[in-house]
Protein backbone atom coordinates (compact mmCIF):
# COMPACT_ATOMS: atom_id res chain seq x y z
CA UNK A 1 0.00 0.00 0.00
CA UNK A 2 1.40 3.46 -0.63
CA UNK A 3 1.18 6.24 1.68
CA UNK A 4 -0.93 8.96 1.10
CA UNK A 5 0.38 12.48 0.35
CA UNK A 6 1.00 15.33 2.47
CA UNK A 7 -2.20 17.15 1.22
CA UNK A 8 -4.25 13.74 1.98
CA UNK A 9 -2.47 13.07 5.15
CA UNK A 10 -2.82 16.56 6.75
CA UNK A 11 -6.72 15.66 5.53
CA UNK A 12 -7.11 12.56 7.37
CA UNK A 13 -5.00 14.33 10.54
CA UNK A 14 -7.67 17.06 10.85
CA UNK A 15 -10.52 14.71 10.81
CA UNK A 16 -9.02 12.44 13.06
CA UNK A 17 -9.03 15.61 15.37
CA UNK A 18 -12.43 16.70 14.32
CA UNK A 19 -14.14 13.19 15.41
CA UNK A 20 -11.58 12.79 18.53
CA UNK A 21 -12.81 12.04 22.12
CA UNK A 22 -11.49 11.53 25.24
CA UNK A 23 -12.59 8.41 26.82
CA UNK A 24 -13.23 8.59 30.61
CA UNK A 25 -9.70 7.39 31.53
CA UNK A 26 -7.89 8.12 29.03
CA UNK A 27 -4.36 9.59 29.74
CA UNK A 28 -4.25 13.66 29.72
CA UNK A 29 -1.25 13.57 26.66
CA UNK A 30 -2.68 12.20 23.35
CA UNK A 31 -0.78 11.62 20.33
CA UNK A 32 -2.67 11.22 16.60
CA UNK A 33 -0.95 10.21 13.60
CA UNK A 34 -1.28 9.22 9.96
CA UNK A 35 1.49 7.70 7.74
CA UNK A 36 2.25 10.11 4.78
CA UNK A 37 4.25 9.71 1.34
CA UNK A 38 8.05 10.78 1.56
CA UNK A 39 8.94 14.65 2.52
CA UNK A 40 12.72 15.36 2.58
CA UNK A 41 12.47 16.74 6.71
CA UNK A 42 14.68 19.16 6.97
CA UNK A 43 13.20 21.28 3.76
CA UNK A 44 10.01 20.87 5.34
CA UNK A 45 10.92 22.07 8.51
CA UNK A 46 12.82 25.23 7.26
CA UNK A 47 9.73 25.87 4.99
CA UNK A 48 7.75 26.19 8.31
CA UNK A 49 6.80 29.39 9.76
CA UNK A 50 5.49 28.33 13.34
CA UNK A 51 8.23 28.06 16.04
CA UNK A 52 9.74 26.07 17.99
CA UNK A 53 11.57 24.39 15.29
CA UNK A 54 13.52 21.27 16.33
CA UNK A 55 15.46 19.08 14.25
CA UNK A 56 16.73 15.57 15.11
CA UNK A 57 18.61 12.87 13.85
CA UNK A 58 19.92 9.76 15.68
CA UNK A 59 23.48 8.64 14.81
CA UNK A 60 22.80 4.97 14.15
CA UNK A 61 19.25 4.74 13.83
CA UNK A 62 17.55 5.47 10.76
CA UNK A 63 15.31 7.91 12.26
CA UNK A 64 14.98 11.22 11.76
CA UNK A 65 12.38 13.99 13.12
CA UNK A 66 11.21 17.73 12.55
CA UNK A 67 9.06 19.18 15.03
CA UNK A 68 7.48 23.02 15.40
CA UNK A 69 5.55 24.72 17.95
CA UNK A 70 4.52 23.31 21.41
CA UNK A 71 1.83 22.13 23.40
CA UNK A 72 4.21 21.66 26.56
CA UNK A 73 7.65 24.36 27.57
CA UNK A 74 9.77 23.20 29.92
CA UNK A 75 12.15 25.96 30.65
CA UNK A 76 14.42 25.70 32.85
CA UNK A 77 16.27 29.25 33.61
CA UNK A 78 18.55 31.02 36.08
CA UNK A 79 16.71 29.99 39.44
CA UNK A 80 16.12 26.36 39.18
CA UNK A 81 18.15 23.43 41.06
CA UNK A 82 18.47 19.84 39.94
CA UNK A 83 15.89 18.38 42.19
CA UNK A 84 13.24 20.84 40.42
CA UNK A 85 13.85 19.55 37.41
CA UNK A 86 13.69 15.82 38.69
CA UNK A 87 10.66 16.12 39.84
CA UNK A 88 9.23 17.98 37.27
CA UNK A 89 10.25 15.02 34.64
CA UNK A 90 9.26 12.60 36.76
CA UNK A 91 5.66 14.17 36.95
CA UNK A 92 5.93 14.54 33.13
CA UNK A 93 6.77 11.02 32.39
CA UNK A 94 3.72 9.96 34.30
CA UNK A 95 1.27 11.44 32.65
CA UNK A 96 1.17 9.13 29.11
CA UNK A 97 2.00 5.34 28.55
CA UNK A 98 2.76 6.18 24.63
CA UNK A 99 6.06 4.86 23.60
CA UNK A 100 6.02 7.54 20.69
CA UNK A 101 5.44 10.81 22.85
CA UNK A 102 9.02 12.54 22.96
CA UNK A 103 10.24 15.61 24.77
CA UNK A 104 12.96 16.74 22.92
CA UNK A 105 15.54 19.21 24.03
CA UNK A 106 18.87 20.02 26.01
CA UNK A 107 20.77 20.93 28.88
CA UNK A 108 23.41 23.77 28.74
CA UNK A 109 27.12 22.77 29.67
CA UNK A 110 26.94 24.01 33.44
CA UNK A 111 23.76 24.48 35.63
CA UNK A 112 25.63 26.10 38.09
CA UNK A 113 26.38 29.29 35.17
CA UNK A 114 24.08 31.35 33.44
CA UNK A 115 23.32 30.06 29.66
CA UNK A 116 21.92 31.88 26.58
CA UNK A 117 18.54 33.53 27.05
CA UNK A 118 15.62 31.12 25.24
CA UNK A 119 18.03 28.32 25.40
CA UNK A 120 18.59 28.29 29.41
CA UNK A 121 19.85 25.75 31.67
CA UNK A 122 17.59 23.30 30.24
CA UNK A 123 14.63 23.54 27.90
CA UNK A 124 12.35 20.50 26.45
CA UNK A 125 9.53 20.96 24.35
CA UNK A 126 6.70 18.49 23.60
CA UNK A 127 6.48 19.47 19.59
CA UNK A 128 2.68 20.39 18.64
CA UNK A 129 3.42 18.44 15.10
CA UNK A 130 6.24 16.52 14.09
CA UNK A 131 7.24 14.62 11.02
CA UNK A 132 9.04 11.89 11.37
CA UNK A 133 11.30 9.20 9.30
CA UNK A 134 11.69 5.82 10.04
CA UNK A 135 13.55 4.09 7.64
CA UNK A 136 10.82 4.72 4.71
CA UNK A 137 8.16 5.18 6.80
CA UNK A 138 6.99 8.84 7.33
CA UNK A 139 4.73 9.52 9.65
CA UNK A 140 3.00 13.02 10.94
CA UNK A 141 1.58 13.37 14.40
CA UNK A 142 0.06 15.68 16.53
CA UNK A 143 0.36 15.89 19.81
CA UNK A 144 -2.47 16.98 22.57
CA UNK A 145 -2.19 18.22 26.18
CA UNK A 146 -5.61 18.25 28.00
CA UNK A 147 -3.70 19.00 31.39
CA UNK A 148 -3.58 22.95 31.11
CA UNK A 149 -6.33 23.50 28.70
CA UNK A 150 -9.70 22.61 27.63
CA UNK A 151 -10.73 20.14 25.78
CA UNK A 152 -12.31 22.22 22.67
CA UNK A 153 -9.20 24.64 23.02
CA UNK A 154 -6.78 22.01 23.00
CA UNK A 155 -8.59 20.66 19.69
CA UNK A 156 -8.63 23.94 18.49
CA UNK A 157 -4.99 24.51 18.44
CA UNK A 158 -4.14 21.49 17.10
CA UNK A 159 -6.54 22.34 14.02
CA UNK A 160 -4.93 25.84 13.82
CA UNK A 161 -1.53 23.94 13.84
CA UNK A 162 -2.33 21.31 11.10
CA UNK A 163 -3.59 24.26 8.69
CA UNK A 164 -0.90 26.65 9.32
CA UNK A 165 1.36 23.62 7.43
CA UNK A 166 3.45 25.06 4.66
CA UNK A 167 4.42 22.94 1.67
CA UNK A 168 8.27 21.66 1.63
CA UNK A 169 10.38 23.93 -0.40
CA UNK A 170 13.52 22.72 -2.20
CA UNK A 171 16.52 23.35 -0.12
CA UNK A 172 19.20 25.77 -2.02
CA UNK A 173 22.86 25.05 -1.01
CA UNK A 174 24.10 27.28 1.06
CA UNK A 175 25.89 30.33 -0.06
CA UNK A 176 29.30 31.01 1.14
CA UNK A 177 29.11 34.12 3.35
CA UNK A 178 31.24 37.22 3.22
CA UNK A 179 32.85 37.46 6.71
CA UNK A 180 33.33 40.84 7.81
CA UNK A 181 35.50 40.10 10.97
CA UNK A 182 36.64 37.32 13.02
CA UNK A 183 37.49 37.34 16.75
CA UNK A 184 38.42 34.11 19.22
CA UNK A 185 37.48 34.23 22.89
CA UNK A 186 39.66 33.02 24.57
CA UNK A 187 42.32 34.49 21.57
CA UNK A 188 45.57 32.84 20.99
CA UNK A 189 47.41 34.58 23.66
CA UNK A 190 45.00 33.77 26.42
CA UNK A 191 44.73 30.21 25.34
CA UNK A 192 48.36 29.54 25.55
CA UNK A 193 48.21 31.08 28.77
CA UNK A 194 45.74 28.85 29.67
CA UNK A 195 47.13 25.43 28.35
CA UNK A 196 50.07 26.31 31.06
CA UNK A 197 48.09 27.08 33.86
CA UNK A 198 46.26 23.41 33.00
CA UNK A 199 49.89 21.63 32.42
CA UNK A 200 51.53 23.26 35.51
CA UNK A 201 53.11 20.11 37.39
CA UNK A 202 51.42 20.95 40.51
CA UNK A 203 48.16 21.63 38.97
CA UNK A 204 48.06 19.05 37.01
CA UNK A 205 48.66 16.30 39.82
CA UNK A 206 45.31 17.45 41.23
CA UNK A 207 43.40 18.39 38.16
CA UNK A 208 44.68 15.30 35.14
CA UNK A 209 42.11 16.82 32.82
CA UNK A 210 40.52 20.12 32.16
CA UNK A 211 38.80 20.28 28.24
CA UNK A 212 39.47 24.16 27.43
CA UNK A 213 37.34 25.73 24.52
CA UNK A 214 37.26 28.71 21.98
CA UNK A 215 34.24 30.53 21.12
CA UNK A 216 34.72 32.13 17.33
CA UNK A 217 32.62 34.61 16.32
CA UNK A 218 32.20 35.52 12.88
CA UNK A 219 30.83 38.67 11.72
CA UNK A 220 29.01 38.55 8.79
CA UNK A 221 26.21 40.63 7.29
CA UNK A 222 23.98 38.66 5.63
CA UNK A 223 20.89 36.08 6.74
CA UNK A 224 22.24 32.38 6.91
CA UNK A 225 19.42 29.67 7.47
CA UNK A 226 20.48 27.43 9.79
CA UNK A 227 18.64 24.33 8.30
CA UNK A 228 19.97 25.21 4.95
CA UNK A 229 23.70 24.86 6.57
CA UNK A 230 22.46 21.97 8.76
CA UNK A 231 21.62 19.98 5.65
CA UNK A 232 24.90 20.73 4.35
CA UNK A 233 26.58 19.92 7.21
CA UNK A 234 25.06 16.44 7.59
CA UNK A 235 26.25 15.80 4.13
CA UNK A 236 29.52 15.90 5.15
CA UNK A 237 29.32 13.77 8.34
CA UNK A 238 26.43 11.44 7.38
CA UNK A 239 27.68 9.37 10.30
CA UNK A 240 27.07 11.62 13.21
CA UNK A 241 24.19 13.37 15.04
CA UNK A 242 22.37 16.39 14.03
CA UNK A 243 20.00 18.43 15.29
CA UNK A 244 18.77 22.04 15.89
CA UNK A 245 16.62 23.74 18.21
CA UNK A 246 15.34 27.25 16.92
CA UNK A 247 13.04 28.81 19.60
CA UNK A 248 12.25 32.06 17.78
CA UNK A 249 13.36 33.55 14.58
CA UNK A 250 16.32 35.22 16.34
CA UNK A 251 18.69 33.00 17.23
CA UNK A 252 19.33 29.02 16.89
CA UNK A 253 21.24 26.00 17.80
CA UNK A 254 22.59 23.35 14.99
CA UNK A 255 25.17 20.64 15.79
CA UNK A 256 26.65 18.05 13.84
CA UNK A 257 28.37 16.04 16.64
CA UNK A 258 29.72 12.94 16.79
CA UNK A 259 29.59 12.17 20.37
CA UNK A 260 26.95 10.16 21.96
CA UNK A 261 26.54 11.00 25.72
CA UNK A 262 23.63 8.06 26.05
CA UNK A 263 20.87 6.00 24.60
CA UNK A 264 18.43 4.32 26.72
CA UNK A 265 16.29 1.27 26.00
CA UNK A 266 14.38 0.33 29.02
CA UNK A 267 17.80 -0.43 31.18
CA UNK A 268 20.27 -1.00 28.50
CA UNK A 269 22.34 1.95 28.38
CA UNK A 270 24.99 2.34 25.44
CA UNK A 271 27.39 5.25 25.85
CA UNK A 272 30.92 6.20 24.93
CA UNK A 273 34.56 7.71 25.40
CA UNK A 274 35.49 9.82 22.70
CA UNK A 275 38.56 11.63 22.85
CA UNK A 276 42.01 12.12 21.75
CA UNK A 277 41.89 13.87 18.08
CA UNK A 278 44.40 13.96 14.93
CA UNK A 279 43.97 15.25 10.72
CA UNK A 280 42.76 12.78 8.20
CA UNK A 281 45.22 11.62 5.65
CA UNK A 282 45.61 13.26 1.85
CA UNK A 283 45.74 9.41 1.11
CA UNK A 284 44.27 6.06 2.39
CA UNK A 285 48.07 5.47 2.95
CA UNK A 286 48.55 8.69 4.71
CA UNK A 287 44.89 8.28 6.76
CA UNK A 288 46.02 4.86 8.12
CA UNK A 289 49.38 5.86 9.24
CA UNK A 290 48.33 9.00 11.01
CA UNK A 291 45.06 6.34 12.66
CA UNK A 292 47.91 4.13 13.56
CA UNK A 293 49.72 7.37 15.47
CA UNK A 294 47.14 8.36 17.30
CA UNK A 295 46.47 4.86 18.42
CA UNK A 296 50.15 4.67 19.52
CA UNK A 297 50.12 8.20 21.33
CA UNK A 298 50.42 8.83 25.02
CA UNK A 299 48.83 12.17 25.45
CA UNK A 300 45.81 10.78 23.37
CA UNK A 301 45.50 7.66 24.34
CA UNK A 302 45.14 9.01 28.08
CA UNK A 303 42.95 11.57 27.22
CA UNK A 304 40.51 8.59 25.90
CA UNK A 305 41.42 6.29 28.99
CA UNK A 306 40.25 9.22 31.84
CA UNK A 307 36.99 9.72 30.01
CA UNK A 308 36.69 6.17 29.79
CA UNK A 309 37.32 5.59 33.46
CA UNK A 310 35.48 8.41 34.64
CA UNK A 311 32.19 7.09 33.04
CA UNK A 312 32.62 3.62 34.35
CA UNK A 313 33.03 4.88 37.67
CA UNK A 314 30.27 7.05 37.72
CA UNK A 315 28.04 4.23 36.18
CA UNK A 316 28.61 1.45 38.58
CA UNK A 317 26.45 2.67 41.64
CA UNK A 318 23.35 2.98 38.85
CA UNK A 319 24.74 -0.88 37.04
CA UNK A 320 23.95 -4.17 37.51
CA UNK A 321 26.63 -4.04 34.99
CA UNK A 322 29.33 -2.03 33.07
CA UNK A 323 31.32 -3.16 30.04
CA UNK A 324 33.61 -0.68 28.33
CA UNK A 325 36.22 -1.50 25.17
CA UNK A 326 39.74 -2.19 26.40
CA UNK A 327 41.51 -0.85 23.51
CA UNK A 328 40.56 2.16 21.49
CA UNK A 329 39.34 1.98 17.49
CA UNK A 330 39.10 5.08 15.59
CA UNK A 331 36.40 7.15 13.98
CA UNK A 332 36.61 8.79 11.12
CA UNK A 333 35.32 12.17 10.13
CA UNK A 334 35.44 13.87 6.97
CA UNK A 335 38.35 16.13 8.41
CA UNK A 336 39.33 14.23 11.34
CA UNK A 337 39.44 11.47 13.34
CA UNK A 338 39.06 10.28 17.34
CA UNK A 339 39.89 7.49 19.31
CA UNK A 340 36.77 5.93 20.32
CA UNK A 341 35.65 3.14 23.12
CA UNK A 342 32.19 1.90 23.54
CA UNK A 343 30.87 1.66 26.83
CA UNK A 344 27.60 -0.59 27.79
CA UNK A 345 25.45 -1.10 30.91
CA UNK A 346 22.69 -3.02 32.28
CA UNK A 347 20.84 -0.24 34.72
CA UNK A 348 19.39 -0.78 37.97
CA UNK A 349 15.68 -0.92 38.25
CA UNK A 350 13.96 2.58 38.64
CA UNK A 351 17.02 4.24 37.40
CA UNK A 352 15.97 7.52 35.25
CA UNK A 353 17.34 9.71 32.48
CA UNK A 354 17.64 12.53 34.89
CA UNK A 355 19.99 10.45 37.21
CA UNK A 356 21.62 9.66 34.08
CA UNK A 357 22.42 13.05 33.05
CA UNK A 358 23.18 13.71 36.50
CA UNK A 359 25.98 11.46 36.92
CA UNK A 360 27.39 11.05 33.54
CA UNK A 361 27.39 14.87 31.43
CA UNK A 362 29.64 16.84 31.66
CA UNK A 363 31.87 13.73 30.78
CA UNK A 364 35.63 14.51 30.79
CA UNK A 365 35.26 14.23 26.99
CA UNK A 366 33.80 17.86 27.39
CA UNK A 367 34.38 18.83 30.83
CA UNK A 368 37.17 17.47 32.75
CA UNK A 369 38.85 15.71 35.78
CA UNK A 370 37.89 15.87 38.78
CA UNK A 371 34.44 17.13 37.21
CA UNK A 372 33.92 20.12 40.06
CA UNK A 373 37.75 21.39 39.83
CA UNK A 374 37.70 21.10 36.48
CA UNK A 375 34.12 22.68 36.02
CA UNK A 376 34.96 25.64 38.22
CA UNK A 377 38.55 26.34 36.38
CA UNK A 378 36.68 26.47 33.24
CA UNK A 379 33.69 28.70 34.83
CA UNK A 380 36.62 30.71 36.21
CA UNK A 381 38.64 31.26 33.27
CA UNK A 382 37.55 30.34 29.93
CA UNK A 383 35.98 33.65 29.83
CA UNK A 384 32.63 33.63 27.63
CA UNK A 385 29.41 31.79 28.35
CA UNK A 386 29.77 28.35 27.10
CA UNK A 387 25.61 27.86 26.99
CA UNK A 388 24.57 25.61 25.34
CA UNK A 389 27.63 23.98 23.49
CA UNK A 390 28.71 20.75 25.05
CA UNK A 391 25.39 20.43 26.56
CA UNK A 392 23.26 17.48 26.60
CA UNK A 393 21.00 17.74 23.72
CA UNK A 394 18.11 14.80 22.41
CA UNK A 395 14.96 13.32 23.46
CA UNK A 396 13.59 10.77 26.13
CA UNK A 397 9.74 9.16 26.27
CA UNK A 398 8.71 6.76 28.88
CA UNK A 399 11.16 4.19 28.20
CA UNK A 400 13.87 5.12 25.80
CA UNK A 401 16.10 8.36 25.44
CA UNK A 402 18.80 9.37 23.33
CA UNK A 403 21.19 12.44 24.11
CA UNK A 404 23.96 13.71 22.06
CA UNK A 405 27.10 15.82 23.52
CA UNK A 406 26.78 19.07 21.42
CA UNK A 407 30.61 19.62 20.69
CA UNK A 408 30.78 20.67 16.89
CA UNK A 409 28.10 23.73 16.76
CA UNK A 410 27.18 26.78 15.88
CA UNK A 411 24.76 29.51 17.38
CA UNK A 412 23.47 31.43 14.62
CA UNK A 413 22.15 35.17 15.62
CA UNK A 414 21.53 38.38 13.59
CA UNK A 415 24.84 39.45 12.48
CA UNK A 416 26.99 36.79 13.34
CA UNK A 417 27.75 32.89 13.69
CA UNK A 418 29.17 31.46 16.92
CA UNK A 419 31.14 28.10 16.45
CA UNK A 420 32.47 26.64 19.19
CA UNK A 421 35.67 24.13 19.76
CA UNK A 422 37.47 22.30 22.40
CA UNK A 423 40.42 19.80 23.39
CA UNK A 424 41.37 17.85 25.95
CA UNK A 425 44.13 19.38 28.03
CA UNK A 426 45.80 16.95 29.80
CA UNK A 427 49.80 15.76 31.16
CA UNK A 428 52.18 16.22 27.60
CA UNK A 429 49.20 19.08 26.04
CA UNK A 430 51.20 21.95 24.16
CA UNK A 431 49.08 25.26 23.59
CA UNK A 432 50.27 25.50 20.04
CA UNK A 433 49.60 22.38 18.72
CA UNK A 434 45.80 22.12 21.14
CA UNK A 435 45.07 25.61 19.03
CA UNK A 436 45.71 23.55 15.92
CA UNK A 437 43.29 21.05 17.14
CA UNK A 438 41.12 23.43 17.67
CA UNK A 439 41.26 24.73 14.22
CA UNK A 440 41.05 21.37 12.73
CA UNK A 441 37.81 20.64 14.50
CA UNK A 442 35.98 23.69 12.91
CA UNK A 443 37.45 22.72 8.84
CA UNK A 444 34.07 20.95 8.25
CA UNK A 445 31.58 23.95 9.17
CA UNK A 446 34.24 26.70 8.03
CA UNK A 447 34.64 25.30 4.60
CA UNK A 448 30.79 25.11 4.06
CA UNK A 449 30.15 28.46 5.35
CA UNK A 450 33.63 30.04 3.77
CA UNK A 451 36.07 30.26 0.89
CA UNK A 452 38.70 28.34 2.73
C1 LIG B 1 35.36 19.28 23.12
C2 LIG B 1 35.40 18.87 21.85
O1 LIG B 1 35.84 17.63 21.47
C3 LIG B 1 35.99 16.58 22.43
C4 LIG B 1 35.56 15.34 21.76
C5 LIG B 1 36.44 14.59 21.00
C6 LIG B 1 37.80 14.86 21.07
C7 LIG B 1 38.31 15.78 21.93
C8 LIG B 1 39.78 16.00 22.02
O2 LIG B 1 40.56 15.24 21.40
O3 LIG B 1 40.23 16.92 22.67
C9 LIG B 1 37.44 16.52 22.89
O4 LIG B 1 37.53 15.87 24.12
C10 LIG B 1 34.96 19.75 20.74
O5 LIG B 1 35.01 19.34 19.59
O6 LIG B 1 34.53 20.89 21.01
MG1 LIG C 1 42.37 16.31 22.05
Amino acid sequence: MTAPLLSHAIKSLTDKLTSFTLQPHSDPIIQLSVTVSAIPVIAWLAAQSTYPRIYWKGRDTEEEVAAIGCCKDFFFGDDVDDLEMSAEYQKQRALTNNQDVRYYGGVAFDRKNESWPEFGKARFILPRIELRRSGNEFKLLVNLNFTENSFEEEIAYALHAIASLDKPKPLAPPNKVALMGRSDKPDRYRWTELVNQVTHPKFIKETPKVVLSRQTQLEINEQVDPWTLLACWQGRNPNSFQFGFQFSPESAFISCTPERLYRRRQRELFTEALAGTTVRGINQEQDKALAQELLDDTKNSHENQLVRQQIVDVLNPLSHYVGAEEFPTVLKLSHIQHLHRSIRAELKAGVNDFQLIQALHPTPAVGGLPKEPAMNFIRQQEGYVRGWYAGACGYFNKHESEFAVAIRSARIEPGRINLFAGAGIVTGSEADKEWSELENKLTTILSILTEL
